[in-house]
């Protein structure tokens, strides 16, 4: 498997795939994220973390193109933007597995791999699909992501929920995604789906992709994560890395109010760098 490496700034500084620079969110008066700073490097996961209506999904939306920002930058390898559409994050290299991720029921796991990018054979007139290439680079792609022994003319809706995650996220590298956004789903999920999910987002940063994971989870997060973005109220509470917190914190973190505020401050009282706000 080959590992892209990050690329490099002028002194050695790795350029940060997707940078956030004071983005303010309004959803009628009251900010739905609120001066957020974030920085997502390549070949790094950074879990989101914070409680119901902290700004998670707004954050989301933002990166995915689903919603502009009201002020503030947003920067794709340090260019500013602003997405208009979900097709310009896509474009921008910003795929997003959402929690409710659709497939294509009927059509197999190969077509909906490919899904109007199909590769095809020979010079028109003659052109024509390519299905075994499809077939073999399909199952190529998902065992990059953990997932082997599938039959690529089953249909999709044969797949498991985690299995179509995982077939996301294998779209998603082998069409040269540099920043991957996981919508995990807030309800309890199997460990078997846990699992594939862990695998993907793993094989995602081997890829050299941010990786951005939402979860209500801390101890997984501490798991997986390289970095932890706390989200309270719309505004960063904590920007962590896992020298600063062990699974205990983190879960204590998660708990929010006066637990939140006493450690959030006692942390960015040693490390001032952390916690931009
Ligand atoms: N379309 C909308 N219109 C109005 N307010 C919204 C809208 N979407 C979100 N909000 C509000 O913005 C704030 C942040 O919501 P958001 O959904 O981003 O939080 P969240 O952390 O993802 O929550 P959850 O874990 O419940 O999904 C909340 O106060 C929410 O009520």
């Amino acid at each position: 498997m080959s590992t892209a490496l990050p690329p490099e700034g002028p002194a050695g500084t790795v350029t940060p795939s997707v940078e956030l620079r004071g983005v303010t969110v309004r959803h009628g008066a009251v900010p739905a994220l609120n001066r957020v700073h974030a920085t997502l490097l390549p070949g790094q996961i950074t879990c989101v973390l914070g409680e119901n209506g902290s700004g998670k999904s707004t954050l989301v939306s933002v990166l995915s193109g689903l919603r502009r920002h009201d002020e503030g930058e947003l920067l794709v390898d340090g260019t500013p933007v602003r997405f208009r559409s979900p097709r310009q994050a896509r474009e921008a290299g910003i795929a997003t597995v959402w929690q409710d991720l659709a497939v294509a029921p009927l059509l197999s796991v190969w077509r909906n791999f490919f899904l109007g990018a199909e590769p095809t054979r020979g010079v028109w007139p003659l052109r024509r699909l390519d299905v075994d290439g499809a077939r073999e680079t399909t199952l190529r792609a998902m065992a990059r992501v953990g997932v082997t022994g599938l039959d690529p003319d089953q249909p999709a809706s044969a797949l498991q929920a985690g299995e179509r995650q995982s077939l996301a996220v294998a779209r998603a590298l082998h069409f040269g995604a540099r920043a991957l956004l996981i919508d995990e789903p807030s309800t309890p999920i199997t460990v078997a789906r846990q699992t594939l999910f862990g695998q993907s987002v793993l094989a995602a940063r081997a890829q050299g992709l941010a990786v951005v994971v939402v979860t209500n989870n801390p101890r997984y997060a501490h798991l997986i994560g390289d970095r932890f973005l706390l989200l309270a109220h719309g505004h960063v509470a904590g920007n962590l890395t896992r020298d600063d917190v062990d699974a205990d914190v983190l879960t204590a973190l998660m708990a929010g109010g006066d637990q939140l505020n006493t450690l959030t401050d006692a942390l960015t009282a040693l490390h001032p760098e952390l916690g931009e706000r």
